[in-house]
């Protein structure tokens, strides 16, 4: 097993120069030491970094460089000129630099001279300004590697609860035609497969929320539950995968309850994120499931309201970080051929 100065540098895009990712990439860089953060590399333009941040900064090309420097400087792998720039406003030349960004993180995980990607906020509205039509990064990024979008599967990870949104950046009213039993099944595989490969955990115990009010009480409040729900649950059983549910999602991130489960499967964005965070507003990382690189992101969003004011936590990006770099060991692990 390679130890930590063997490794290769995890790519962290700053997201939307505008938003808040420059300060918090430039903050975790601050805090390496204290959290034993591995070599990064930020990636997009230094002038989003110099606006925010008056600490040492250093252009590098290849990423010996960022081992080089990481120690007495945050390594910044500089992308096109962002424009004009003014913290809290977002413009199409900064959501295209965000997008340039991520490009080049993804190629530098894929070609493996990274060991993950670490990606910050970008402004979904922004993007979307400029023609990107995916949902978010993750649809994105799975594009980009060759998997589909229901095969990408997100997670919100933090040290007291793990959650998965088994559907994501739909209207709510879309929801009960798209949980169908055949993509909890998929998805559910891919979360069992995952916290094994990369997260070390032999024996995953998942649990599956119920989409109605008292996971439908027995089809009194929606038949959602006895129609999808249950079959998607006997079938991964039958496939011994060990799941609990439907089971009524307002008891279920009750400790003790919560703790039961490596990680609690949600009908609904919100039905997962809004426990999540009440939780994990400060060390909440958000992170693909099922593709071939390792995919992490600080869980929030571009706070355009506070960029630029010094408010923002770098918590979440430290702790993104942090954990790619223990799923790209975790990962490793499990590749490595028995001995
Ligand atoms: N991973 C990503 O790229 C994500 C992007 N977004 C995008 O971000 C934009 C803004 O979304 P919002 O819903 O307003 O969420 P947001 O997370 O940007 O902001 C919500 C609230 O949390 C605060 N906040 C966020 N990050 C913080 C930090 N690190 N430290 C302290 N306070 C923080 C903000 O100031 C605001 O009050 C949207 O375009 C959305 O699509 C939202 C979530 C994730
Ligand atoms: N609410 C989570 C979120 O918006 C993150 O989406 P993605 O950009 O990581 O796909």
């Amino acid at each position: 097993m390679p130890d930590i100065d063997e490794r290769r540098p995890i790519a962290v895009t700053m997201g939307d120069p505008a938003g808040v990712g420059p300060e918090v990439a430039a903050r975790a860089w601050a805090a390496r030491r204290e959290y034993g953060l591995p070599p990064f590399v930020a990636i997009g333009d230094i002038a989003a970094i110099e606006a925010v941040w008056d600490g040492p900064a250093v252009r590098v090309g290849a990423m010996e460089e960022v081992v080089r420097a990481f120690d007495t400087a945050l390594p910044v792998w500089h992308l096109e000129d962002s424009g004009p720039l003014t913290p809290g406003s977002p413009t199409p030349a900064g959501a295209t630099c965000a997008l340039h960004a991520l490009e080049t993180g993804i190629g530098l995980t894929r070609n493996g001279a990274s060991d993950a990607l670490v990606t910050g906020s970008v402004s979904k509205h922004a993007l979307h300004g400029i023609g990107y039509t995916h949902p978010g990064q993750t649809e994105f990024i799975a594009e980009r590697c060759g998997v589909t979008a229901t095969n990408a599967v997100m997670m919100l990870a933090g040290p007291a609860l793990r959650v998965v949104p088994l559907t994501v950046h739909i209207p709510l009213s879309e929801v009960p035609e798209r949980l169908t039993a055949d993509l909890i099944a998929a998805k559910a595989r891919i979360v069992a497969r995952g916290l094994s490969r990369d997260f070390g955990i032999a024996a995953p115990r998942l649990a599956i929320a119920g989409l109605n009010p008292h996971a439908g009480e027995s089809g009194q409040l929606g038949d959602e539950e006895i129609r999808i729900i249950a079959p998607a649950v006997a079938q991964l059983a039958g496939e011994g995968i060990a799941i609990d549910g439907p089971l009524a999602a307002d008891a279920l991130f009750a400790p003790g309850i919560r703790d039961q489960y490596h990680a609690i499967l949600c009908c609904y964005h919100d039905q997962a994120l809004a426990p999540f965070k009440a939780l994990h507003f400060h060390d909440g990382v958000n992170l693909t499931l099922g593709l071939p690189i390792i995919r992490t992101s600080p869980d929030h969003g571009t706070a355009f309201d506070i960029a630029g004011t010094g408010k923002a936590d770098p918590g979440p990006t430290i702790a993104a970080i942090a954990m790619a770099a223990q799923m790209a060991t975790a990962r490793e692990r499990s590749s490595a051929p028995a001995k």
